[in-house]
C-alpha cells in the first residue's frame, strides 16, 4: 500500500491559493523531498496530511487513510511540524513522557527516542535551554515515540548546524533504508536534502511544478563538465574514459570524468584550460529559478 498519498490536494486561505490540484505518492523504504520556496504550500500540504487543514479539495492519505482516523495515530506517523513548541520548564524526558502516557506507549520509549537523536546525555535538562537543534532534534524524538513507519518532517533542519544536518541526512536514510519507513521531509533548501532524497516533489505558488527520481531530475546524476581551451584536448580526454562533444569551437561537453580530473589530465598534457564550470544539474536550475536566484546562477 502506498504510505502517503497526496491527491488533487487543493486549500485556499481567502485570495490565496495555498495548493493547487497538487498529487504524489511516498513509498516506503524511500525519502521523498518536498521542496519550493517559502510560501509555496509545502506546510499546507503537510498540515493536510495530519489533519490540521481541511482540504478545499482532493485527499491527503497515510496509509490510504485520512489521519483522523487512524486508530494509533502516533504508531503510523510520526511528524515534526515547524516551530513546535515545548514547555520550557519541562525537561526533554518529561515532554517525551507525557506524549508517551497520553498514546499509552511503553514507558522505555522517550529514553530510547533521545537515544535515537543524540539527546540521551541532555534528558534531564529543561528543554528552556536548549538550542533550536537540540528542539529539532527533541521534536525527532516524539515522532519517533511510537515506532511509526511512516514521516512527515517540516523544514526539519533548520537551526541545525552543519554537523546536525549531517547527522539528520544519515538518520533519515537509516529510517528508509533500515526500518522501511516511508519519510516526506520539507526543506526550501535544495542542498540540505539532495544527499538524503530518492525522489523529489517541486512545488512552487501551490503548484506541482516537478516530481520525478532525484537519478530522472539531475540527469542521471552524470553532470556534464564544459571546458574551454585553444588546444586539441579531445583525444586525451576520450583516452581517459570521457565522452566529450564540441559544442562550438573552443568548447568541450564532457561526461564520465569529474572537473578535477579533467584538470589533472590537462596538467599532464601541457594543456591550457581557460574555463571549467559545471553544468547545472535540471534539479538545480529548476530550483534556482523557483526561487529567484537564477539571475546569479
Ligand atoms: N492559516 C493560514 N491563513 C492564511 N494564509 C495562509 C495560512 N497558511 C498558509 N497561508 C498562505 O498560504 C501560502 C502557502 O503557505 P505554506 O506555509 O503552506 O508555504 P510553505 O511552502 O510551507 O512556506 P514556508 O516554508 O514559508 O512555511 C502562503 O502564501 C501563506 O501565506
Amino acid at each position: 500500500m502506498t504510505a502517503i498519498e497526496i491527491r488533487n490536494l487543493s486549500k485556499s486561505f481567502g485570495a490565496v491559493r495555498a495548493v493547487d490540484d497538487v498529487s504524489f505518492t511516498v513509498e516506503a523504504g524511500t525519502v521523498t523531498g518536498y521542496l519550493g520556496p517559502n510560501g509555496a504550500g509545502k506546510t499546507t500540504t503537510l498540515r493536510s496530511l495530519l489533519g490540521l487543514v481541511t482540504p478545499d479539495a482532493g485527499e491527503a492519505l497515510v496509509n490510504g487513510q485520512r489521519y483522523a482516523s487512524l486508530d494509533h495515530p502516533l504508531n503510523e506517523v510520526g511528524a515534526v511540524l515547524e516551530a513546535t513548541s515545548f514547555h520550557p520548564g519541562r525537561t526533554a524526558r518529561d515532554h517525551l513522557r507525557i506524549m508517551t502516557t497520553a498514546a499509552g506507549l511503553p514507558a522505555s520509549r522517550p529514553d530510547e527516542a533521545l537515544e535515537q537523536v543524540g539527546l540521551a546525555d541532555a534528558a534531564r535538562k529543561r528543554v528552556g535551554g536548549f538550542s533550536l537543534g537540540m528542539r529539532q532534534r527533541l521534536a525527532l524524538a516524539g515522532a519517533l515515540l511510537g515506532q511509526p513507519k511512516i514521516f512527515i518532517l517540516d523544514e526539519p533542519a533548520n537551526g541545525l548546524d552543519p554537523a546536525g544536518i549531517q547527522w539528520l541526512r544519515g538518520f533519515l536514510r537509516h529510517l528508509a533504508r533500515d526500518t522501511g519507513a516511508a519519510v516526506l521531509v520539507s526543506s526550501h533548501v535544495l542542498a540540505e536534502v539532495e544527499q538524503t532524497v530518492d525522489n523529489v516533489v517541486i512545488i512552487a505558488k501551490g503548484r506541482l511544478v516537478r516530481q520525478g527520481t532525484l537519478a530522472e531530475l539531475t540527469g542521471n546524476g552524470g553532470g556534464a563538465v564544459r571546458v574551454k581551451t585553444k588546444d586539441d584536448f579531445a583525444p586525451a580526454l576520450r583516452a581517459a574514459g570521457a565522452e566529450v562533444e564540441e559544442v562550438e569551437p573552443g568548447v568541450l561537453r564532457v561526461k564520465g570524468l569529474d572537473a578535477e580530473e579533467i584538470g589533472r589530465l590537462a596538467l599532464d598534457q601541457r594543456v591550457l584550460l581557460t574555463e571549467v564550470i559545471h553544468e547545472r544539474s535540471d534539479l538545480q536550475s529548476v530550483f534556482l529559478e523557483l526561487t529567484g536566484e537564477g539571475a546569479q546562477a
